[in-house]
């Protein structure tokens, strides 16, 4: 360090000249992507603005670079919101998610879209795929599975009957607090809301702290915080954003029992991504129920030293005993591995499907 004091109003002076060259190249950068914009348009009058592959691209060649003193999730945040914005020059993009506001979803929906994205909240799941579906908003975001909890099953059945597909992934840490209004009696809680998947993940410190507590279960933890504005004798597990959005007061913090606890969510629309370079794909396979059907479906992933990440089974629901198979793994559709394998199942299954590739969550 040298001797010579460090000048506060230098340093201030530093950070305008900076401030003013970070202003005029967002600008520049603005710019490009609106001329971006008009080359799509000329070659597709119908052309989609929103491209995962480029976007998940973009944040990741900025976590390379990024040197500090901001860690690179941070600064990939910062640049999110820029890509936000120049996006929404191009298009305004509109998500549905499953809400009220105040939702973890809505959370996720910020997280992989930012601020200037236009968000709406949707009363359920399949609402949220017949938004989609019906053209009404350009991409969904839906939950798909929770660290403790599992697999949401209402989101896999719903794909069963829809043409919906995957256009990316988003992961949120999920922390969890119990909430209440400013007219709630805080000795006095012997009613607590929340949705399902949050009682199951709260349940051991439930169980310590409010064991007599009436436990019910609501539609979503935003509808549960709603809830507590109106009574005096009961509480909500709910997130931050919801906690903000209701004015409520967080009397204990974190109260998930898994410190990791995380929750997936999917990006769903209706276009086909290409390649990003790191990339996962999602399948529903049905198989003829005979012996040796699972190892005939897993055989070509093992052969082919395909990374699967997921494999859930859910009734198919045409027939009784009858399933079907949703498996994630690594790579891409157009990866010749991964088109070789799948070109091998279908021939083993009796219906494949590809829900998409999507590039894997960066943020
Ligand atoms: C500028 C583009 O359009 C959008 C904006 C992007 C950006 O700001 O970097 C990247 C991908 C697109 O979602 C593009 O397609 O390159």
């Amino acid at each position: 360090m040298s001797d010579t004091p460090i000048n506060l109003d230098d340093l201030r002076q530093r950070i305008d000249q900076l401030d003013g060259d970070i202003l005029r190249l967002i600008s520049e950068r603005a710019n490009c992507a609106q001329q971006v914009a008009h080359v799509k348009l000329a070659q597709d009058k119908d052309a989609i603005f929103y491209r995962p592959e480029r976007e998940a691209q973009v944040l990741r060649r900025i976590m390379s670079l990024n040197q500090g003193p901001l860690d690179s999730e941070e600064m990939a945040r910062l640049f999110r919101e820029i890509m936000s914005a120049c996006l929404a020059l191009e298009q305004p993009v509109k998500v549905a998610y499953l809400g009220p506001e105040g939702t973890f979803t809505q959370q996720a929906a910020l997280k992989h879209f930012g601020e200037s994205a236009v968000s709406l909240p949707m009363a359920a799941i399949d609402e949220v795929f017949r938004e989609v579906e019906a053209g009404a908003v350009h991409y969904g975001v839906v939950p798909v599975e929770n660290s403790t909890e599992g697999v949401v099953n209402h989101t896999l059945d719903t794909f069963m009957d829809s043409s919906i597909k995957i256009c990316g992934e988003v992961v949120l840490r999920i922390h969890h607090h119990l909430l209440i209004s400013e007219t709630t009696r805080r000795d006095k809680v012997s009613r607590i809301y929340s949705h399902p998947q949050s009682f199951g993940q709260c349940r051991k410190w439930l169980d310590a702290h409010y064991p007599h507590a009436e436990r019910v279960p609501v539609s979503s933890n935003a509808e549960a915080a709603k809830l507590v504005k109106t009574e005096w004798h009961s509480a909500a597990i709910a997130g931050d954003m919801a906690a903000k959005l209701y004015g409520l007061e967080r009397i204990a913090d974190k109260i998930e029992d898994r410190p990791d606890n995380s929750t997936r969510f999917l990006i769903i629309g209706n276009q086909d991504v290409p390649l990003s370079g790191e990339d996962k794909t999602s399948i529903v396979v049905a198989m003829r129920n005979q012996p040796g059907a699972l190892h005939d479906l897993l055989e070509p992933f093992h052969r082919h030293r395909i990374d699967l990440t997921r494999i859930e089974t859910r009734p198919s629901r045409t027939g009784v005993w009858n399933y079907v198979f949703f498996i994630d793994f690594k790579g891409h559709r157009d990866e010749p591995q991964v088109a070789a394998v799948l070109e091998e199942v279908r021939l083993r299954a009796s219906e494949l499907r590809v829900l998409g590739s999507y590039p894997l969550g960066v943020l």
